[in-house]
């Protein structure tokens, strides 16, 4: 008998095939203490919850037979999933089951937000009849920016141009066609940023777009212009967006998320202008039922050994071949995630080429791996069941090939990436009892351990230029655990990658690109 254990409040109809299955004991228990948490872990064979429950990496560690954490719905920032992985613990979620919800809980604040719906409410319950002091504005003919044109930005789309707005869209992975089919204009961010009389954000939260909108992107925005933020706190730099309130930049903005939640004595939620919702997009009767189907359906094949789907952390290959790919396996994911970050615009080609010993085994899961790790630079939720769809669903062609000249290495793994804009490489190795590494960017031959912070610099080689790079960090107290230096010819085109043992501000970017000498300058993390 399987213990399910569900802390969570999750939808007794989605659940009902759990609770008739008889290979499967249901136990719910919600608003439990750490303590009494750990104490149920112990002899759970599965976990259920929502966004409530902190499955952290204590919690994991108390448990004994589980064998899989279920997310019911997309967002998985309350599990630690790097944690659960090295237990063995597969994670799922379900990805699609609330996009309906979400998108149409972010139609509803479009239209409160431009009809003053919650204040003029407000206003009528406290006596009031102020009708002149709730003109609102129409949607007809007004230009909706959406930003990440995912499963929820794109179903925004369709409800926004059946009120006749105007939809212009930012997302690094639209095509033409998929833009096209839509019937929305695609744009670069700054245009999107510019021409929206409505911003709405959904993007996942991550490095790049944490404080996607701050004080820069308001400036360029048209005055009176409103925000919407349904997608996850943290992708509008929310002090930025109470001074644009304030000084009337913004006229209005619709909050489902926040950076804290709850918030508390927000000052966002002081200004009038302000409507907001404490993170109810997916909380519908019938999403709450889809996630809740989807993912009891996906515990019972893990605990009866059959093939799942929405695996968030691991691959599903033999138990054999696992083990004799498994070293390949992080410098495969490392060099996918590498060359996504060092490639600009929206990848149309990844070329993967092996060499050496690797092409002895079935590579196709490492090859998995690289599109996992170079998708998941810019798409929510890619792991290793989905990347393949993900890409095909973008336009994004991968092509796998093995080369017999693996150059004097015992074996090589090359990733290119094709973009609209340009083509970028990394070859990596293993190291005998070294570990990974990067032995070639594009044609530049370095030797970079593929870990932690790295800057990646283009620069002319020019007498001065790598001294000047590591004043201009060293003043600012960013210190260079290493350094690798590449060119083809003196005084020609050249690479710097610094291992540093912090992040860099904004700041120090901008600093290091007023050299004459540098060309790009771009933050990676791995
Ligand atoms: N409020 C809620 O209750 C609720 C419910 C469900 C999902 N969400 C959140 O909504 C967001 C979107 O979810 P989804 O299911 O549509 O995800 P998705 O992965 O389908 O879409 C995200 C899109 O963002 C794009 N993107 C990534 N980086 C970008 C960038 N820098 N600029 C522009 N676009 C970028 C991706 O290409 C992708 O198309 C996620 O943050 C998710 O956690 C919130
Ligand atoms: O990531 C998600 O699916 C949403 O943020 C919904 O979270 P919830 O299950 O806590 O409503």
């Amino acid at each position: 008998m399987y213990k399910v254990l569900i802390t969570d409040p999750l939808s007794d109809q989605g659940i009902e095939k759990l609770l008739q299955a008889e290979d499967v004991q249901v136990v719910r228990k919600t608003g439990l203490s750490p303590d009494e948490l750990q104490l149920e872990i112990e002899t759970a064979d599965a976990l259920m919850v929502r966004s409530q429950t902190r499955v952290t990496a204590e919690l994991i560690e108390k448990a004994r037979r589980l064998k899989v954490i279920a997310r019911a719905g997309v967002g998985v920032d309350n599990i630690d999933v790097p944690a659960a992985t090295r237990k063995g613990i597969v994670v799922v979620n379900a990805p699609d089951g609330n996009t309906i919800s979400t998108a149409e809980h972010t139609f509803a604040m479009l239209i409160s937000l431009s009809r003053n719906i919650p204040q003029a409410y407000r206003s009528l319950l406290a006596g009031e009849w102020r009708r002149k002091d709730f003109v609102g504005v129409e949607l007809n003919k007004k230009t909706l920016s959406i930003i990440g044109l995912g499963r929820i930005g794109a179903e925004l789309a369709k409800r926004a141009k059946a009120f006749r707005m105007n939809v212009v869209a930012y997302d690094p992975y639209l095509s033409d066609e998929r833009a096209e089919k839509l019937g929305v204009k695609k744009a670069s961010f700054e245009e999107a940023v510019a021409a929206g009389d409505y911003i709405s954000v959904h993007t996942p939260l991550t490095k790049e777009t944490r404080h996607l909108i701050n004080r820069d992107t308001f400036a360029l925005m048209k005055d009176g212009v409103r925000i919407l933020n349904c997608a996850r706190g943290g992708i509008i730099d929310e002090e930025a967006l109470y001074e644009a309130i304030q000084s009337g930049k913004v006229a209005g903005a619709a909050l489902d998320v926040f950076e804290q939640e709850p918030p508390g004595d927000h000052p966002l939620l002081t200004l009038p202008q302000v409507i907001a919702t404490p993170h109810l997009g997916a909380s519908t009767v019938e999403a709450q039922e889809n996630v809740a189907i989807d993912v009891s359906e996906e515990v019972l094949h893990i605990l009866r050994g059959e093939p799942f789907k929405n695996a968030v952390n691991l691959p599903s290959i033999p138990a054999e071949l696992q083990q004799k790919l498994q070293p390949y396996q992080e410098l495969a994911e490392k060099l996918g995630q590498f060359v996504a970050q060092i490639t600009k615009g929206a990848p149309k080609n990844i070329t993967v080429t092996y060499a050496g010993e690797v092409t002895k085994l079935d590579i196709s899961p490492l090859t998995r791996t690289i599109l996992k790790g170079a998708l998941s630079h810019h798409l929510s939720d890619v792991n290793y069941v989905n990347a393949p769809h993900l890409a095909q669903q973008r336009g994004v062609q991968m092509l796998e090939q093995k080369a017999s000249n693996s150059h004097g290495f015992t074996q090589l793994i090359k990733v290119e990436v094709e973009t609209n804009q340009e083509t970028r490489s990394a070859t990596g190795t293993l190291l005998n009892g070294l570990g990974t590494r990067i032995i070639k960017i594009d044609e530049y031959p370095v030797d970079v351990t593929p870990e932690g912070h790295l800057l990646f610099i283009q620069h002319l080689d020019q007498p001065g230029a790598i001294g000047r790079v590591g004043t201009i960090l060293g003043n600012q107290g960013v210190n260079i655990a290493t350094m690798q230096v590449g060119r083809q010819t003196i005084g020609g085109q050249a690479i710097m990658v610094l291992r540093i043992d912090k992040p860099v501000t904004q700041e120090v970017i901008d600093t290091l690109k007023q050299m004459n000498e540098i060309q790009s300058v771009t933050e990676i993390d791995l």
